[in-house]
């Protein structure tokens, strides 16, 4: 080794051996020779391709292996293979028009060879549509080198411009065209000179795979430097892994040599002779790969898919493509909308294998965002416009009838294609002649034949003056309003013992969520709620519909159980910014309506506006009231639910009304599972009794499962509705640490705690017979026992240390003469709200008083009654025939229709 470790050595020293394929020209001292030489400089690409123009001591007529470690001698011009090798040196860049090129072990290790180049502190700018690895590549150096990494849509040159002044430090630009898998294309040569203008000493860098040099030679468009993964269309057999680095400076050459000999990153003797091999009939390859890669996907065009392929002319950046390259290349892509319909095309081929990479002799399918792309975490997918349901096509040098053959099959069995009844059968013998007289007329013909299900000639027709101009496919929507209301929740006894396994009883009050589901005629979903000052509106065929469950179909009914976390978070990213509140309602909205419509295609065009007159987190069930609210409007929205058809006649969850129709216990549950799911959005782990209240309507008693402890939620039906006054203390309030201060006291203090928990648990059974019925007493018994009830319960929570000054403000203005009233706190305490019973004998004017003397003091409080109905559902004349435009709610009642058992 003649370099130091420090300083890049020449690419004349000796440990430069590893600088392969270099062609330096052949001098001779005969004429003869010269001539030779001479002629052999003009070949063209597939001839240097073939030729084995290399001198061999015995005149072999393939590149010998020189399958050794080491050599022997101290001076000759090989020492060791990690240095160089004569196997590995080759002709490679004349191919590439480099000063030099070098082969590697892969292509990624060509990037990380080149990424050494670029400092901590400086910037590369990548684009926004790109290979995996190069992504998960360049998150490291961002999170690990110091690197600043931006990714901009390089189809784009504006979007470069804004990175490119001087205090950004741009060190690197990295371009692949097309990308990998959406096929974009950037304008190699327009993007040089704009970013060499801008920040000189910036190298433009291209990952050339997806064309190879035979298609497009970057070098010669103005890019620095150029790699491969020779993997792909360079070896062509899928039978090695190898990459090419191809530079054009003499002194960046030095810097990559350096790296590569330091690293030992060169390609093995045997993977050199098996790439060499490859090159030579890479031209061939390529131009049957690619002619049958145009009927592929005018085949797809043809039937109606969005088809991503520089080949066809509707291609946006076709010109631009057809500049800087001499083919389309063999790796086209197209969405269908819908994953699960993706999957199934995929796995039903059988001539496509399902793989991962291209360029290789033999057809593969895949799904990038569950294979080549995985690496790119589902939110940035989505964020980036990576459709889930993307199918990526590698075309090899099958008969390309075999190919269409063989696709059409999975196509038809997926259910994707339909054939195309209107269209005249042609014989087999006719299709062969098409095929061998014209292949691009016999694609269309073939495509014909077929049709996408629902896309009638005229629907296509349509569709592609729409596309041509831009509009998008028509959008469903809703027949006509459906409006729908849900009550908020009061817990009357137990809150905080009920984490410790104890019972705790909660009613709906008659303060309620009122939404309404309007229809709208554009490609949009919008949400209002204006109690939270929170308004928006998102394109539908923008929703990351790709990260949906496979199954998900739309005629799904039930609810899941769990959340799907890459869909939370992808639809997180596309919430503005608002308060919490606001933002976590948008969430569970959008996440619903997504889940609920199990694609794009099902998706509904309309407006959920939402108000509430219940106090919003003041632990009275706000969430819950709405979430029952989107789930129950949902639902009918996509005729999950059945609405009977009694004109003008509401309808909802409750048995109280006989008079009017209710829903079905399935429905009730089917709500119930639903507004949970949007529970879970906004609260991470509720316990569930909230909706379980809201959609119910009436009482309930829950107990929590603890300590192996069967749990359970038990609908009580047998009480007639009470007055309740709840007074906000608008004091905010941090129920985590309320729940951890009982939770830390009952670790420090059982002996006072335990049996405080024990009284609480008498004090639940007791309301439940109460409530449920089981323990008759007359009415005024019945509200004396539960005030007397309510005095106890709120004792015991001060006693867990849970109350608050406010609190306790309410507590002795309720119970002073001359209201004599009986109130605890509900909730977690600390604050939030005070529930007091109001009895049925309560004069109107001390009732008044009350009010005022509260209001006063700066409380806010609301009259309201304990038990009222749940769900309460008014859908239009359109959606459900017979119903009219009239006032949501339906009107108050008692107890609730609730299963015995629910949890
Ligand atoms: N599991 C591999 C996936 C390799 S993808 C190979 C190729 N570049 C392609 O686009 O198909 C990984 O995580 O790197």
């Amino acid at each position: 080794m003649t370099a130091s470790s420090t300083d890049p050595p020449s690419p004349s020293d000796s440990s430069l051996a590893t600088s392969i394929f270099s062609l330096p020209p052949k001098s001779s001292s005969s004429s003869v020779e010269a001539q030779r030489a001479a002629r052999a400089a003009r070949w063209r690409f597939s001839t240097i391709c073939a030729a084995v123009d290399t001198k061999d001591q015995h005149g072999a007529s393939s590149t010998p292996i020189y399958q050794t470690a080491t050599f022997k001698g101290m001076d000759g011009q090989y020492d060791y293979t990690r240095s160089g090798n004569p196997t590995r040196e080759s002709h490679l860049a004349r191919l590439y028009g480099a000063h030099q090129a070098f082969a590697l072990s892969t292509g990624m290790t060509c990037l990380d060879t080149i990424l050494r180049l670029v400092k901590p502190g400086e910037t590369v700018l990548a684009g926004d549509d790109l290979y995996g690895g190069t992504n998960r590549l360049l998150t490291y150096l961002g999170t690990h080198g110091g690197v600043d990494v931006r990714h901009v849509d390089t189809t784009r040159v504006e979007e470069l411009l804004p990175h490119l002044g001087s205090d950004n430090n741009v060190k690197m630009v990295l371009l692949e065209s097309p990308t990998n898998p959406l096929l974009k294309i950037a304008d190699i040569a327009h993007i040089s000179s704009v970013v060499k203008a801008a920040a000189p000493s910036a190298l433009i860098v291209v990952d050339n795979t997806m064309m190879s040099p035979y298609l497009q030679r970057p070098l010669d468009l103005g890019a620095d430097i150029v790699y491969d993964s020779a993997t792909k269309y360079l070896s062509g057999h899928h039978d090695l892994m190898a990459g090419i680095i191809a530079v054009k400076d003499p002194e960046i050459t030095k810097s990559i040599a350096f790296v590569i000999n330091a690293v030992g990153s060169g390609l093995a003797p045997f993977d050199s002779f098996l790439l060499l091999r490859g090159i030579k009939t890479m031209s061939i390859r390529m131009d049957r790969q690619q002619a049958t890669a145009n009927l592929v996907a005018a085949y797809l065009d043809e039937l109606g898919f969005l088809v991503h392929y520089p080949g066809l002319k509707r291609h946006p950046k076709r010109d631009i493509h057809w500049k800087q390259a001499t083919g389309a290349g063999a790796v086209l892509s197209f969405v269908t909308d819908d994953k699960a319909l993706s999957e199934r095309i995929v796995g039903g081929t059988r001539l496509w294998g399902i793989s991962v990479s291209f360029g290789a002799v033999n057809s593969l399918i895949s799904m990038p965002c569950l294979m080549s792309h995985a690496s790119i975490s589902a939110a940035v997918r989505a964020a980036r416009g990576l459709p889930e349901n993307l199918i990526r096509l590698c075309v090899g040098i099958e008969d390309p009838r075999d190919l269409i053959d063989d696709l059409e099959h999975a196509l038809i069995s997926s259910g994707a294609i339909e054939p195309n009844l209107s269209h005249p059968t042609m014989s087999v013998r006719r299709t062969e002649e098409l095929y061998d007289a014209d292949p691009n007329a016999w694609i269309l013909e073939r495509a014909r034949a077929f049709r996408r299900p629902g896309d009638s000639a005229m629907e296509r027709l349509v569709a592609g003056v729409k596309r041509g101009l831009g509009i998008s496919k028509e959008r469903r929507t809703i027949d006509g309003d459906i409006v729908v209301s849900a009550p908020g929740k009061v817990i009357l006894f137990g809150e905080h013992a009920v984490v410790h396994g104890v019972t705790a009883v909660a009613t709906s009050v008659n303060l309620r969520c009122f939404a309404v589901l309007s229809p709208r005629s554009d490609d949009t979903v919008a949400l209002e709620v204006p109690n939270l000052d929170f308004e928006a509106e998102w394109d539908i065929s923008r929703l990351p519909w790709g990260l949906l469950p496979v199954g998900s179909d739309g005629a799904k009914r039930e609810a899941d159980k769990e959340l799907d976390p890459p869909l939370l978070t992808a639809i997180e990213g596309l919430v503005p910014e608002a308060g919490k509140t606001g933002v976590g309602a948008a969430v569970a909205f959008l996440y619903l309506y997504m889940v609920m419509a199990g694609s794009q295609a099902n998706a509904v065009s309309a407006t959920f506006t939402a108000s509430s007159n219940l106090p919003i987190g003041a632990g009275l069930g706000s969430s819950a009231a709405y979430s029952t609210c989107v789930a129950s409007a949902l639902l009918i929205a996509h005729k999950h639910l059945s609405l009977p058809s009694q004109p003008g006649t509401p309808v909802s969850t409750a048995a109280h009304d006989d008079s009017g129709p209710h829903f079905s216990p399935r429905d009730t549950d089917l709500v119930d599972g639903w507004a949970f799911l949007a529970e879970k959005v906004l609260h991470g782990n509720p316990s569930g009794i909230d909706n379980a209240v809201s959609v119910r309507g009436g009482a309930v008693a829950f107990t929590r499962s603890v300590g192996g402890r069967k749990g359970g939620l038990e609908g009580l039906h047998g009480f007639s509705s009470i007055r309740l006054l709840l007074t906000n203390t608008l004091v905010p309030r941090d129920t985590k640490s309320l729940v951890a201060g009982v939770a830390a006291k009952r670790l420090a203090e059982p002996s006072v705690v335990d049996p405080v928990l024990d009284s609480i648990q008498a004090i639940s059974d007791e309301a439940k017979g109460l409530l449920g019925g089981t323990t008759h007493v007359d009415r005024s018994h019945l509200v004396s026992h539960l005030e007397s009830l309510i005095r106890d319960n709120h004792g015991h929570l001060v006693t867990l240390g849970v109350s608050h000054p406010s609190l306790e403000m309410i507590v002795a203005a309720t119970a002073a003469e001359p209201f004599g009233l009986a109130t605890k706190l509900t909730g977690a305490g600390g604050g939030g709200c005070a529930v007091t019973l109001i009895p049925d004998a309560f004069p109107e004017s001390s009732l008044q008083s009350l009010l005022e003397a509260l209001r006063n003091d700066g409380f806010e409080p609301h009259l309201t009654t304990l038990g009222g109905p749940g769900l309460g559902v008014l859908a239009s004349s359109a959606n459900s025939p017979g119903y009219t435009d009239a006032v949501p709610t339906p009107g108050g009642g008692e107890g609730c229709s609730c299963p015995n058992e629910l949890g």
